[in-house]
């Protein structure tokens, strides 16, 4: 659980095509793996967390940061994190060719928070 989100129980679902990610991952390829495998429902879900852990999860992962900026009566969302578990709903919805649902913490954001993260590419993010 993150600083940010500590106080926010609220679940909410967000199309994964929707969600821009400004900043390119390095990646553990055997956790994306398990993570799908979460996703899936399958028993090797387990390998990156405890069972209890992933008993808690129900099957699910634990849910994104996503900021969600209003600029021009729009609404973009972005994030930061979560990398890995963007390549687990990436590689689900290439297989099934369906945008899938990501399960996010909203995080209202400004456009000046925004650029703190993007700095000067601020105007290229609500492309
Ligand atoms: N196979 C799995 N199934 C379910 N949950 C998992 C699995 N592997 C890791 N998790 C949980 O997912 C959350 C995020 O894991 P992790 O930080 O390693 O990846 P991430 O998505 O890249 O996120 P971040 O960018 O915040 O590091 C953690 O709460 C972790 O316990």
């Amino acid at each position: 659980m993150s600083i940010q989100t500590g106080g926010l129980n609220k679940i909410s679902l967000v199309s994964l095509s929707q969600i821009r990610r400004p900043i390119a991952p390095v990646l553990d390829h055997q956790k994306i793996d398990a993570m799908v495998s979460t996703l899936k429902g399958l028993p090797e879900a387990s390998k990156t967390c405890t069972k209890e852990e992933a008993a808690a999860m129900d099957a699910q992962l634990p849910p994104i940061d996503v900021l969600c900026v209003r600029n021009e009566g729009k609404t973009y969302y972005f994030a930061f994190g979560g990398c890995h578990r963007f390549q687990a709903y990436d590689r689900i919805a290439r297989e099934t060719g369906d945008d899938v649902q990501v399960r996010c913490k909203l995080i209202p954001a400004t456009r000046s928070q925004l650029h703190l993260y993007v700095g000067s590419s601020l105007d290229d993010m609500f492309d």
